[in-house]
Order: structure tokens, then sequence, then C-alpha cells
């Protein structure tokens, strides 16, 4: 059985993802977030794609120490000025209107008396500059160059500019398709009545949720119950589903326990194991395989805490260079700790906590429990501190690498 520590299985996993081949699709702008970009963005424009005024005021040609231009006429965003602007003249101009081409200056209204209108004359008050208030055209970046490069998630940002730019259409990854499987006589879907021994399928809400955090949505998810006689059909069902499945993702059933099967299911699908186990507290219940179809297969812990620490450190960087993300590590930065930990640490221990930033330095503030089983705090966590195996005291004051899980902003 491979054991191995988190920067292992993310180097096997880099390693098993080399030869991976992206299928590509053509998509709209619109319905692309959370897909990874197969082309680099070429602007098709110099972007500002015309010279435009910052302001709105009186567009002229400068002429040092003029003081006073007759207005030629108004213009707003959207109109062009198409004839010279002569010297002494001024075309009265609105914020985003293209400056009129024989003109280099926009005076601000601010600075202006006058009524404005065509015709008539303005004086100006106060100094100005040859070039004040102009966008020059191609500021941002001329034609051709690239704005956005392969392998960026599409945000709504990039969406943004991708809108900005005029473009409907883009190559991406094709959208991986994602099983998630739960296991557990012991476990109920929401709605069901608890009885004693059993508990809610958290886990399923917490893997699809996550997945979906990542911008992944062609999510199929199935219950094994574990229960030996339903064990052959169960068995068959998650062969079926695993047909149309890029990734499986399980929950539970990975450890030593009479009753886990998936490795059983894992064994069906002709899997490849890559590591058994993690070296690491919570979470060490990891498993990853790819099968001969390439799919590749995560397993994690049952316990939520494990499960989530399994999943940040593990099973997000690898979905994350699965979709063809260029920047696919979590980030991590050495940071100082608010709390004080004792626990025996034979395996490095990722503890479950949050930065937070008040007054200063950010500081990490360890949640008040950070064990395999525990759940409830973890809707404040936004980062996981690595207390190496063999340091059994954390005091407040003492720095340790953190993971940041980009989550929430922390209070
Ligand atoms: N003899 C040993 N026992 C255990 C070991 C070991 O090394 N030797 N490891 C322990 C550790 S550490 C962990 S973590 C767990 C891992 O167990 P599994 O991943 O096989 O998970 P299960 O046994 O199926 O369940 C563990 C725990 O999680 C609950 N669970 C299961 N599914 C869900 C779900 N969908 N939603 C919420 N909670 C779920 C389940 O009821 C159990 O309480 O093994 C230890 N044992
Ligand atoms: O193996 Mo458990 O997954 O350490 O918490």
């Amino acid at each position: 059985m491979a054991v191995v520590t988190v920067e292992e299985a993310l180097q096997l996993w880099d390693e098993a993802l080399q030869t991976q081949v992206y299928k590509v699709e053509t998509i709209d702008v619109q319905a692309a977030k959370g897909y990874v970009l197969a082309q680099d963005i070429i602007a098709p424009t110099d972007v500002p794609a015309f010279s435009k005024s910052a302001m709105d005021g009186y567009a002229v040609a400068y002429e040092a120490g003029r003081k006073e231009y007759i207005v030629d006429g108004i213009i707003g965003a959207g109109v062009v000025w198409e004839n010279p602007v002569e010297s002494g003249h001024a075309v009265r101009i609105m914020t985003g209107a293209a400056i009129p081409h024989t003109c280099d200056t926009v005076i601000m209204q601010e600075q202006v008396v006058g009524i404005g209108e065509p015709h008539t004359t303005i004086t100006i008050q106060g100094g100005y500059h040859c070039g004040d208030h102009i966008i020059p055209q191609g500021e941002e970046c001329v034609a051709g160059t690239i704005v956005i490069p392969q392998g960026t998630e599409i945000t709504s940002t990039v969406q943004t500019i991708l809108t900005g730019l005029g473009i409907t259409e883009i190559s991406v990854n094709a959208m991986p398709r994602v099983l998630v499987l739960t296991s557990g006589h012991e476990v109920i879907e929401p709605g069901e009545s608890l009885t004693p021994g059993k508990i809610y399928n958290s886990n399923r809400a917490m893997i699809c949720g996550l997945l979906e955090d990542l911008g992944f949505h062609k999510i199929t998810h199935y219950h094994v119950s574990d229960a030996p006689e339903e064990l052959d059909s169960e068995i068959n069902h998650v062969l079926k589903l695993s047909e149309a499945a890029d990734v499986i993702i399980s929950s539970g059933g990975v450890s030593v326990g009479l009753f886990d099967t998936m490795p059983l299911i894992y064994e069906k699908l002709g899997a490849k194991s890559i590591y058994a186990r993690i070296q690491m507290r919570p979470g060490a219940a990891s498993y990853g395989a790819v099968t001969p179809k390439g799919q590749i297969i995560f397993g994690l812990s049952g316990n939520p805490g494990a499960a989530f620490n399994g999943w940040h450190l593990i099973v997000a960087p690898t979905l994350r260079r699965y979709k063809g993300l260029t920047n696919w590590t979590t980030p991590v930065v050495a940071c100082v700790m608010d709390t004080e930990i004792f626990k025996r640490n034979a395996f490095d221990r990722y503890v479950q906590g949050k930065v937070i930033f008040g007054g200063g330095a950010p500081r990490f503030v360890a949640n008040r429990h950070f064990n395999s089983s525990s759940m409830l705090g973890l809707y404040t966590v936004n980062a996981l501190a690595c207390i190496p195996r063999g340091i059994h005291e954390v005091h407040p004051g003492d720095t340790f690498d953190v993971y940041l899980l980009g989550l929430l902003p922390a209070v």
C-alpha cells in the first residue's frame, strides 16, 4: 500500500496527468464560466480602439497660453466629430466620446466659464496641459496582443473582458464529467428522519458544493450502502454510471473496516492505484488511482474533517490541473500562529482554521475542533496550517506554513 506525503501525492498526480489529452470545444462566452481557455485571447483591436475623452469638457488643439475658445458643437459618447477643429475653436465633448482628429487636449468643464453652446465663447480658468484628460488609443494594448493566456479559468471578470473585446465564442477544454460516490449503511439523505446510529449525507453536499466552487457542473452522484446483499447490484450500477465519468470521487469506505467496499469498486474499474494513504492527519484515509480508460479516481475519507483536508490538499489542486489550469497549486505562506495547540503529531498535521488580518500582520487561528470527524467549524475555514510531524506543541508567535484555501474572507 503506497503511503506518501501530500507533496508526493501531488507530484504523482502531476506525473500521471502528463500525457492527458484535452478535448476542446467551442462555447458561448456567456455560458463559459468555470471552463478553462484552450486558446490565447488576442485583442482584435487596439484597446481602447480610439482615443477618447476621460472627462466631460472641451476638446481643443492645445495652444500654450490660450484662454478663450469658440465652441463649434457638442458631441456625446458614440458620436464622431468629423470636421477639423480649427485653432481657437473647441468641441464640447462628453466622457467616452472619440477625440476629434485635430484635437489633442480636453479641458474639464469645471475649469470653463461660459454656457458651452455652439458659436459661444468659453474662457478657461487656471492652467491646462497638452494631452490632458485623453485616454489614448491602444493605452492598454495594441491589436494582436495576447491579453489572456490559454490555461486561464473563465471567471466573471474574464467574461467581462471577452465581452468588452467583442468576442462571443471561445475554445475551452471540455468540462470533465464527475461521478460522486458516497458510502455507508449509516448514511441517510436530507429529509429522512434521523434514527439511532444514522447520520446525514453531508459529504455529498460538501463534495458536490466544492466541485461547483471549482467550476465543475457536470456532476452525477450515487450512494453505495455497503450492505453485503446490495453489493453486486450497487457495483453494477456504479460501473454503468462510471461509463459517463471522467473523474470519480468517493467518500468513505477506504479504511480497513469490514464493510469498506470502495476498494472493491475501484478494483472492478481496473483502477491502478498511485497512492493508498497519505502521511497526514486528518485525511490519511485518501486514495488516488487511474483506470485503464484514463479516468481519475480520488477516494476521500468518510470523516468530514478528513475529507475536507483530502479535498483541499490533494483533490482540488489536482482537479485544477486536470481542467487545464496553468496555476493549479495551492498558495502556501509562512504565517504566525495565534493559537496554542498541544497534540502528539506522529504525522504532519493540517490544522483547520482561519487566517485573520486585523491588527497588522496576518495570524492563523485554529478551529476549536480540527479532528477527522469535526464538521461544524468547517464553514469558517480559509486555511490549513501544517504542523510537521514530531512537533507536539504550538505556541502563539510560532511560524508555520499555511495553505490558503481561498474560501472566505476571514473575520
Ligand atoms: N482500525 C482502524 N480504523 C480506522 C483507521 C485505521 O487506520 N485503522 N483510520 C481511521 C481514520 S483516521 C479515518 S479518517 C477513518 C476513515 O474511514 P473511511 O474513509 O473508510 O470512512 P467510513 O469508515 O466509511 O466512515 C468514517 C466516518 O465518516 C462517516 N461518514 C461516512 N460517509 C459519510 C457521509 N457521506 N457524510 C457524512 N459522514 C460520513 C461515517 O459514519 C464514519 O463516522 O477510519 C478510521 N478507522
Ligand atoms: O485517516 Mo483519517 O483520514 O487521518 O483522518
